[in-house]
């Protein structure tokens, strides 16, 4: 039998990140008229999606009898502000889910002491498009219906690895939280030696972005593993193998650098 998602659920930060996983629990079906949203400056997109989905947008804590997930969604350095404001949102029979990055469950329980039941997750940005991936970490308060929950939850907009080392979440943050933007930048710099190659700007944009849509969909249907995915393409003695020969030394390391230095800002986030 598949868990509930929550009936009520309190969004605390309705940014980029919030804004995402919301989007996709709207897309999935989940009732709006459930779904508060809390942040003292909303976008205006923010202000025209809670008003058309009939989401209450910053209402008093008070009036909110049942919170059965908190989400808390603001930037790392906002906790100490937001703080106060999160725990008047706090039920006993709430479940928080902090998706900050860096902040360990214990840096969460110190400036929350009402919070008994929280879960540490790392999604990312793909959520918005039930595409996400998400590395969670569960709390000793938490039950295991509010697991169950949390995975369904979570689960609604994409892939989610449940880690019993709570530790691991700040490598997730640097593999699969960031990860996006590392996708995203290659991208630029595809469509940037496009355009060094010859073509014009736009085309090699576009040939760029749908080279990496096409492979993302490839690696999203196909059983193969990357490594048979990219032989595939290379052809013996062709283009690919020429291109590879340049790439492939350098960028693994490159890479492990790029992992290392995110995880490393994680482990500073904390506190
Ligand atoms: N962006 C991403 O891809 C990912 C982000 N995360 C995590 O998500 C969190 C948010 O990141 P991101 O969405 O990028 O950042 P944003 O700045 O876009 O979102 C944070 C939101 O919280 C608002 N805010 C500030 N103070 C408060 C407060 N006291 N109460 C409620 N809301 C407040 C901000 O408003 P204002 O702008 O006015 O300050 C903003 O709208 C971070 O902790 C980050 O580590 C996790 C995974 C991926
Ligand atoms: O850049 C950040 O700190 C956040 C966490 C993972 C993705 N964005």
């Amino acid at each position: 039998m598949t868990s509930p998602l929550p009936q009520t659920l309190v969004l605390i930060g309705a940014g980029k990140m919030g804004g995402a996983m919301l989007e996709g629990w709207l897309r999935i079906g989940m009732n709006p008229a459930g779904i508060s949203l809390i942040d003292p400056k909303p976008s205006d997109e923010m202000v025209a999606l809670a008003t058309e989905k009939g989401m209450a947008l910053n209402p008093d804590p008070a009036s909110l009898t049942s919170v059965e997930v908190l989400v808390l969604a603001t930037k790392p350095q906002m906790l100490d502000t937001a703080a106060p404001a999160v725990q008047a949102f706090i039920r006993p029979q709430t479940l928080l889910i902090s998706i900050l990055a860096g902040k360990t469950l214990s840096d969460l329980s110190a400036r929350l002491p009402n919070a008994t039941a929280m879960i540490r997750a790392m999604p990312n940005l793909p959520a918005s498009v039930q595409r996400g991936a998400t590395g969670a970490a569960a709390g000793q308060g938490v039950t295991g219906a509010q697991r169950a929950m949390a995975d369904a939850l979570l689960r609604s907009i994409g892939t989610v690895e449940w880690l019993d080392d709570e530790g691991l979440i700040d490598a997730v943050t640097a593999v699969s939280g960031s990860g996006p933007a590392y996708v995203f930048h290659l991208v630029e710099c595809l469509a940037a030696a496009g355009k060094q190659a010859g073509l014009p700007a736009d085309i090699a944009e576009r040939l760029a972005r749908a080279t990496i849509e096409g492979a993302g969909e490839l690696l999203h249907q196909s059983p193969l593993s990357p490594a048979t995915l990219r032989q595939n393409v290379t052809s013996p003695a062709g283009t690919t193998a020429a291109g590879l020969s340049v790439l492939m030394g350098p960028l693994e390391p490159l890479i492990v650098e790029t992992v290392a230095a995110a995880k490393r800002r994680a482990g500073e986030l904390s506190g």
